[in-house]
């Protein structure tokens, strides 16, 4: 809390991936993805060329799956609402400052030097980075903050939120979802699924990536607080030659029905609906899931703008302000980024 006399002018830039607002843009936002040298690290006089043949030859697959949810992405529009239900509450807790939340995308708009453009003219004193995933990795959060860092040209002390993989209330929303599910599936045995966005595994084992471990720190967090018996961890997305961290989700799903259980489907390092949960998750896995006789098959809604979520971004937003760098997620690193999780990479 502030005293009411120096109110701090605050930007929160809460950070995601952005996705196609229409078939149109499916293409280069698919070339904005892969051109990213966090997503193939290679030199970009050989990574741009691939780029492009990867969006070409992806683009009808992708244009159909985002035709299934009405041409584009709804990402954008459920980061709208993340944006509204974050700004209400910091408002709220620190009714003495000018706090104003902000959303930049990494492959389409709003995109990122747009975004460091409203910020600029607003002009705060603090800028806190806040990205929408749990769970860091070197291609989503890293990429994300630095960016932000090409681009941002503003006033103001500029700190970022590395990751937040066991916040009390991210942990809470996805329990209260999962019970909800469970309570549906009633005396039938089901496992619950874990289901990650994948990664390469070369960037967790040769890289250090700390995904896997954060993912896992999650998963842990949950299954203690459910007391939960029968569940899995596995990965979904897998995309190109390398082989992912795996179990793959079709894999676990096949594995459910060998066992003769249902399944409750849980998105853990996604936040909002789009196309990996809404066409992969329901329609594509739920096919197979009715081949191979799993059933129920039922999914966890992802957090969105439950209150607990909420809770747990302003509690993010809290630590991160009135500093500069990166501040450590949980009261065990705190002060100590070397100490947190990401093990430093963020910083
Ligand atoms: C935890 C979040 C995510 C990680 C980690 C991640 C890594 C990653 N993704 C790709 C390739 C694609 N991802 C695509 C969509 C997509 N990915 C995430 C999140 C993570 N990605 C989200 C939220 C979305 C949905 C965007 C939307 O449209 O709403 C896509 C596009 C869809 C498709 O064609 O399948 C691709 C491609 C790689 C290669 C990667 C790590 C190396
Ligand atoms: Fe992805
Ligand atoms: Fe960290």
């Amino acid at each position: 809390m502030t005293d009411a006399s120096t109110p701090r002018r605050i930007a929160v830039v809460l950070m995601n991936l952005g996705g196609p607002d229409g078939q149109e843009s499916v293409r280069p936002f698919l070339f904005n993805l892969f051109n990213d040298p966090a997503i193939i690290g290679l030199p970009g006089i050989v990574r741009t060329p691939l780029a492009k043949f990867i969006s070409s030859k992806r683009e009808e697959e992708a244009k159909a799956n985002y035709a299934m949810m009405g041409g584009g992405s709804p990402l954008l529009p459920e980061t709208e609402k993340q944006a509204a239900a974050l700004t209400e509450r910091l408002r709220r807790d620190w009714p003495g400052d000018d706090v104003r939340v902000f959303i930049a995308m990494r492959y389409w708009n709003p995109l990122t030097p747009e975004t460091a453009k409203a910020v600029e003219a607003f002009g705060p004193d603090q800028v806190v980075l806040l990205p929408l995933y749990p769970q860091f990795s070197t291609t989503t959060t890293q990429s994300s903050l630095k960016a932000w860092r090409e681009h941002y040209r503003g006033s103001g002390r500029i700190s970022a939120v590395c990751c937040y993989p066991e916040a009390t209330g991210w942990i809470e929303a996805q329990a209260a979802l999962i019970t909800a599910q469970l309570e549906k599936a009633g005396d039938k045995p089901v496992r619950v699924l874990f289901s990650a966005h994948g990664i390469p595994e070369n960037l967790v084992h040769r890289k250090g990536d700390p995904y896997q471990e954060q993912v896992e720190r999650t998963v842990f967090a949950v299954v203690e607080r459910l007391g939960l018996q029968d569940w899995t961890i596995c990965y979904q997305s897998r995309v190109g030659p390398l082989k992912w961290l795996g179990p793959s989700t079709p894999d676990a799903i096949e594995q459910a029905g060998r066992d003769g259980v249902g399944a409750v489907l849980v998105p853990i390092a996604f936040v909002s609906e789009h196309v990996e949960t809404l066409v992969e998750l329901d329609v594509e896995y739920g096919h197979l899931a009715e081949e191979k006789g799993v059933s129920p098959y039922l999914r966890a809604p992802a957090v969105g703008v439950t209150d607990a979520f909420i809770e747990a971004l302003s509690e993010a937003v809290g630590s991160a302000v009135d500093r500069t760098g990166i501040a450590p997620y949980g009261p065990g690193c705190q002060g100590d980024w070397k100490a947190c999780p990401c093990r430093g990479i963020a910083a």
